[in-house]
């Protein structure tokens, strides 16, 4: 098993002669970690999960899946679309079947049973017949059930009711923390973020913006209120400022202390993503383990380790 998940080296993807959807990203995540992948809409999120999951080729740049091309390592990987793609006329009885029949040897019948069972969804229902949301449970079982090292998940949680979501957000957790399974999941909720994931990917404009650990990266930056100019803040890399009804507040990487008539707290997760939301051009940062520069290579794919 290696311990990168994903590497990407220079990526870049276009669609025709429209605009690129990702450019020159480069970045790794280490395995076993779950990663959250946000962004604005039109940021990239689904197109870098499609290359991962080996649906679609990179137009320029490089993208190693678990040490090995994703084309060749899709066995050991799960990918649930966006669209969350089932056979509309089979019953989720034969969809489950088919997801058995596809993964000879890995194949957690008793796991994905149960998450069907406890959305109380009949067996023998037909897939056309269900809601969003419960066709969304039956992606998520068929890619739990695969017992996948890696779980690309498009906006998983987006059309489950909060209790489903909860619910099935716990089974992913405990799946992952049981088997050291890696999650990279796309997503707009930001609170189910911060409680569920340990490392983030912020990709806007097709660029990665942001990479890393969340403790990490949220240590990296402070939250500063004052009464000066923002040009008090030169020596720190200022990501963000805003006039206030106290001041300025802004979203900085500090160069050493801040100084006197400014007050600075921790920001919150959604302090952090909301300032680089708001500030696309500010300067990237890559914690040293996700930035491809600084960190180890993928291990070469052992012979052998491509089977089902
Ligand atoms: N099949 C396609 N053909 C042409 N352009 C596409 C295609 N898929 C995506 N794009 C374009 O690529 C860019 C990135 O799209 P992508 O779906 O990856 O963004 P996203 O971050 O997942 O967005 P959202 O949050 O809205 O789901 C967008 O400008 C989109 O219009």
């Amino acid at each position: 098993m290696t311990d990168t998940a994903i590497e990407a080296a220079a990526l870049g993807k276009s669609y025709g002669r429209r605009g690129r959807a990702l450019d020159d990203c480069s970045f790794r995540l280490p395995a076993g970690r779950i990663c959250a992948v946000v962004g604005p809409n039109g940021a990239g999120k689904s197109t870098l999960l499609a290359l991962a999951a080996g649906l679609i080729r990179p137009t320029t740049g490089a993208l190693t899946v678990l040490g090995g091309a994703p084309a060749d390592t899709r066995p050991k990987i799960a990918y649930v679309a966006q669209d969350k793609p089932l056979y509309p006329q089979l019953s989720i009885a034969d969809t489950l079947r088919l997801g058995a029949e596809l993964n000879p040897g890995r194949w957690d019948a008793e796991l994905a049973e149960r998450v069907v069972q406890e959305g109380e969804l009949d067996p023998a229902s037909r897939v056309r017949t269900l809601s969003g949301g419960q066709r969304t449970r039956v992606a998520l079982a068929l890619a739990l059930g695969k017992r996948a090292e890696l779980l690309l998940l498009d906006e998983p949680m987006a059309d489950l009711d909060p209790l489903a979501r909860h619910q099935l957000m716990g089974t992913l957790m405990a799946q992952a923390a049981e088997h050291g399974t890696t999650v990279v999941m796309s997503s707009h909720i930001v609170g189910e973020l911060a409680d569920s994931c340990d490392h983030l990917l912020l990709v806007s404009g097709g660029r990665v913006r942001l990479g890393g650990p969340i403790d990490d990266l949220v240590d990296a930056h402070t939250l500063v209120t004052g009464r000066g100019p923002v040009a008090e803040l030169a020596p720190h890399t200022v990501v963000e400022s805003r006039a206030t009804g106290r001041g300025t507040t802004a979203l900085i990487r500090p160069e050493g202390p801040v100084g006197p008539g400014w007050e600075a707290q921790e920001p919150s997760l959604e302090d952090l993503l909301l300032a680089h939301l708001r500030s696309p051009d500010a300067p990237a940062l890559l914690t040293p383990g996700t930035d491809p520069r600084t960190a180890p290579l993928a291990a070469p794919l052992a012979e052998g380790e491509v089977t089902v």
